[in-house]
């Protein structure tokens, strides 16, 4: 990337911040507003690979009426390409083979604050978070996201020059794992949580790496982030975060099972019995307003069924679909093992046999993808697929659908399942994590046990039966959309821990 283009990149008109002195780590203690720094890979805003981004994007605005909560992510391309103006405010020096780097202050429209660190060797590449263009991890991941947990800890140690000091830092999936261990490791008492959005990406790397990432020698045993002979971020953020939660109660309760523990259910039990656990559902923000949505052809509300159908007939053009009498079923997923996308595939054909017709959208793992393709090409009119992301697309596609398919085989919380009622789009699931707390199976969608096609296809007749059913249809549609599933009811919860690590901290150190 040329000079010209970076020197664009940030605003440096703004003078840099007065630095704070290092230890002095809160500027204020009477503030009303609780200082928190939430350390994440994605924002939606700027940019989303999956859920994690919208939550990133919509939990810390909701918990801003009573914090002051600042997000912290890597400076990608696309971050630094967004537009939006920002301001040189900190940096952080280099740790074994982490570079250093600077930190960037963005301030969103809505005046969301968000801290943006500057690496461009790190992270002003193409491609996702994770992968270059064709899918495949960076190489250079452990040192990527390691660099992104230290300089969290360095922002809440005060030694970044900012002008800002968090009293708690929240920490997001393995990327932002080691931001509590190098605060454990460097002595730092501020309070730490550890939010696990999806415990079956671990961040693995080998023991060898240790050195490139500075560890102190106790990190690389049982005791720390030690796996199965090599190092697993997120074991770090589980073994050295005072508290780790998840998004929702039933995940919480599955990943201490061998079933869904992903090997470190040993772990969260014992997190279980230190009362370090818990689940906290996601919600979904306002922009969820079916009758305001600017994305959608027709703004509809419960019971103008016909607004609705406007929608349908736009996923018709959009897939290439015939119009009919049958019910549409929509596909908005990662195109991945988890989601259970083969078993949609297996049951596909009879779908269509029985009159469905089949839109999806997705991208992911390339065999997925080209399965999806194939489904497509095999049945023209019938199913339709868009091997992409596209935001829009998903929203008219949640709007225009009668039911969402999301055979999950784990679902930590699961977002698409809550847009897809807010729409008037009932969801079938399976009755896994967070899918098995936010529907209520034949009033706002349906649910089915076992992860087989048999057992999917039978809850997929159910639907089926409804829709010849009209009014039980329009009623389940106008139950699912009223289903209270807003940001405020995990906003308290969210608050009454932090509540609960400060006071702990006061009252002579962590919790234990
Ligand atoms: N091709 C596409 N085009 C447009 N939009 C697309 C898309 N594919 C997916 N999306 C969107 O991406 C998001 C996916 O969120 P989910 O929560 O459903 O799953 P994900 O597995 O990514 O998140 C993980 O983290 C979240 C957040 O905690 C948990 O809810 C979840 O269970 C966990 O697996 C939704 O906003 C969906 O609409």
């Amino acid at each position: 990337m040329g000079n010209a283009v970076a020197a664009t990149r940030f605003d440096q008109s703004v003078s840099v911040e007065t630095p704070l002195k290092p230890h002095n780590t809160i500027t204020n203690l009477h503030a009303a507003k609780k200082k928190v720094l939430f350390v994440s890979p994605e924002l939606a805003d700027l940019i989303k690979v999956g859920g994690l981004g919208d939550v990133s994007a919509s939990l810390p605005r909701a918990m801003n009426a009573d914090h002051d909560v600042r997000v912290l992510i890597p400076g990608y391309r696309q971050v630094m390409e967004s537009g939006h103006a920002i301001r040189d405010v900190g940096s952080v020096p280099g740790h074994a083979a982490l570079p250093p780097a600077r930190i960037g202050c963005m301030t969103l429209p809505d005046g969301l604050v968000v801290y943006v660190l500057m690496c461009p060797e790190l992270y002003d590449r193409d491609g996702t978070p994770y992968g270059d263009s064709q899918g495949r991890d960076w190489q250079d991941n452990h040192i990527r996201f390691a660099r992104l947990g230290l300089a969290a800890a360095e922002i809440a140690a005060g030694t970044a020059c900012l002008s800002w000091c968090p009293e708690v830092v929240h920490a997001n999936d393995w990327p932002a794992a080691l931001t509590p261990a190098y605060m454990s490791w460097r002595g730092q008492t501020t309070p730490t949580v550890f939010t696990i959005h999806n415990l079956a990406y671990q961040g693995l790397c080998s023991l060898e790496c240790s050195p490139e990432l500075g560890l102190p020698s106790s990190a690389c045993g049982h005791q720390g982030m030690e796996f199965y002979g090599r190092l697993s971020f997120l074991k770090a953020g589980l073994v050295y975060s005072d508290h780790v939660t998840t998004v929702s109660e039933n995940y919480a309760r599955e990943i201490t099972t061998t079933e869904f523990g992903c090997g470190l259910e040993g772990m969260l039990q014992f997190k279980v019995q230190l009362n370090q656990l818990s689940g906290i559902p996601n919600g979904i923000d306002d922009s969820w307003d079916s009758l305001n949505d600017p994305h959608l052809v027709q703004g509809f509300e419960a019971h103008d069924w016909e607004g609705k159908r406007a929608n349908t007939r736009h996923v018709e053009q959009m897939f290439g679909l015939e119009q009919s009498d049958g019910p549409l079923f929509a596909v908005v997923s990662r195109l991945v093992q988890q989601k259970g996308i083969d078993m949609t595939l297996e049951i596909a054909d009879a779908i269509v046999a029985e009159g469905g017709r089949i839109a999806i959208i997705g991208r992911g793992e390339e065999h997925l993808e080209e399965a999806v393709r194939e489904l497509a090409r095999r049945h023209p009119g019938k199913v339709g697929a868009n091997v992409g992301f596209n935001e829009a697309d998903a929203r008219c596609m949640f709007a225009g659908s009668d039911f969402l398919l999301m055979p999950s085989r784990f679902e930590p919380c699961g977002l698409s399942q809550m847009y897809a009622q807010r729409f008037g789009s009932l969801p079938i699931a399976r009755a896994t994590g967070g899918l098995a707390d936010t529907i209520e199976d034949g009033v706002s969608g349906f649910l089915f046990q076992e992860p087989t096609s048999e057992s999917y296809l039978a809850a997929v007749r159910r639907a089926m039966a409804v829709f010849r059913n009209r009014e039980l249809l329009n009623a389940m549609r106008a139950h699912a959309m009223a289903s209270p599933l807003y940001w405020k009811q995990s906003v308290e919860p969210y608050a009454a821990l932090y509540r609960k690590l400060l006071a702990a901290q006061r009252s002579g150190g962590k919790l234990v």
